[in-house]
């Protein structure tokens, strides 16, 4: 048997809802960057669940269903209440998708419209909890879901609790249509093994959180953030880069497994990073990170990834770092549950082979003779 370390380069599986070829990224044949610039999120999810974008009465009725599934059962609501205040949010986003599946009487159904039913669902609440998440931290009650805001516009409203400002919801809105799918990147592989045991869409998708928190994965935004705080400024960026090089640290938001000539996204991240520095006329963030994505490709030839532009992005639209990751997991989430639909649509179970390293022909030596 022969190992590729980390699965590299390995064809696990067909799919039909993202490629990355040449490092262009489509979902369902459509370039990213046509659908950055022209497409809403709604739009996005129903191209990856269902292969197409939506005529105008799918969308409305789209609409309609993510906004009648965006309240959270009050027993998830009780429980998130329980939490203590300081722990991570993708920790209690993690439990509070399993929690949901109690809640669910189509929880174990797996058949192909109870599926949809839970992908919409799903999609619904997790800017539901990540919001009330965010708002019980600070000691504030969390806020109704009010879905005539669309669900970028909503999730922005349920944060703050205020009418959301449009130049903050269109970039939620962009950033999640940048995040959605990414062909097999961990957290979906993770959740195409767990649905490939015909468990259910629940476990898939906590399964997918649990995976997407690493700070490998989608965890890597917040360390973003992390050291740009801890670098400061622009002046620093040489120094500080530098040591952390040459103490062998990982540097986080470049690099990627797949694209060696740089992401796709990036530059989209990178525009709303610069724009949001003149709306705000705090120019620091982004022209450290600048610095930073000048010395990397200098010292070390890395591009940035999707992680590294979006953690400027974010803090200029006032968010706090924690909630980088979770952001991250709304939405996925559409395309975690297009993957699983794909799986259970023509499943077969997931079981690679693991090359054997440990000892051999060893005994079992009773306990008292050890
Ligand atoms: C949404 C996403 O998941 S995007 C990825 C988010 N993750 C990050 O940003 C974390 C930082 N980046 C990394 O750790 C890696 O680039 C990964 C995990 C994304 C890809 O990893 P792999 O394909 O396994 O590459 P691997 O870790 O083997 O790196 C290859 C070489 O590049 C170096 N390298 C890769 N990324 C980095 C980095 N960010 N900083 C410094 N060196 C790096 C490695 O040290 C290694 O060097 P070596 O051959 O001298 O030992
Ligand atoms: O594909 C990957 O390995 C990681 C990534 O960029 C993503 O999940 O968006």
């Amino acid at each position: 048997m022969s190992v590729a370390k980390g699965l590299e380069g390995v064809v696990a599986l067909t799919s039909k809802i993202s490629s990355i070829v040449d490092g262009v990224l489509t979902y369902r044949g459509i370039n990213i960057d046509e659908l950055a610039e022209q497409a809403n999120f709604e739009e996005v999810m129903f191209l990856l669940w269902n292969g197409r974008l939506p005529k105008k009465n799918e969308l409305e009725e789209l609409k309609k269903d993510l906004g009648s599934q965006a309240e959270l059962p009050q027993g998830v609501l009780e429980q998130l209440k329980s939490y203590p205040k300081d722990i991570h949010p993708m920790a209690a986003l993690r439990t509070s998708v399993s929690a949901l599946a109690m809640y669910d009487p189509e929880a174990d159904d797996n058949r192909g419209e109870a599926n949809i039913r839970k992908a919409i669902s799903l999609t619904a609440k997790l800017p539901t909890i990540v919001a009330a998440l965010f708002r019980l931290s600070k000691g504030l009650e969390p806020v109704s879901p009010r879905p005539e805001y669309g669900y970028a516009g909503n999730f922005v409203y349920m944060l703050h609790g205020e009418e959301p400002e449009k130049t903050a919801v269109k970039a939620i809105d962009k950033a999640f249509i940048l995040h959605a799918d990414h062909e097999l990147n961990a957290s979906t592989f993770a959740a195409r093994v767990t649905t490939a045991t015909l468990s259910d869409m629940y476990s898939a998708v906590t399964t997918a959180i649990g995976t997407l928190k690493g700070p490998l994965h989608g965890g890597a935004n917040e360390r973003v953030m992390a050291m740009l705080e801890e670098i400061g400024t622009t002046d620093r960026v040489e120094e500080t880069i530098q040591r952390k090089l040459e103490n062998k640290e990982k540097i986080m938001g470049f690099g990627h497994r797949v694209y060696k000539d740089g992401d796709p996204r990036a530059k989209h991240l990178r525009e709303m990073s610069r724009q949001l520095a003149d709306t705000t006329g705090d120019r620091t963030w982004y022209q450290m990170s600048v610095a930073i994505e000048d010395l990397m490709d200098r010292k070390k030839g890395l591009k940035p990834n999707v992680d590294f532009y979006s953690a400027s992005t974010y803090h200029y639209l006032g968010i706090p770092r924690k909630l980088f990751t979770p952001i991250f997991a709304i939405s996925r989430v559409s395309g975690w549950t297009a993957h699983i639909l794909e799986q259970y649509a023509d499943n077969r179970l997931i079981r690679p082979r693991a090359e054997y390293t440990g000892p051999v022909n060893q005994s079992y030596i009773p306990v008292e003779k050890r």
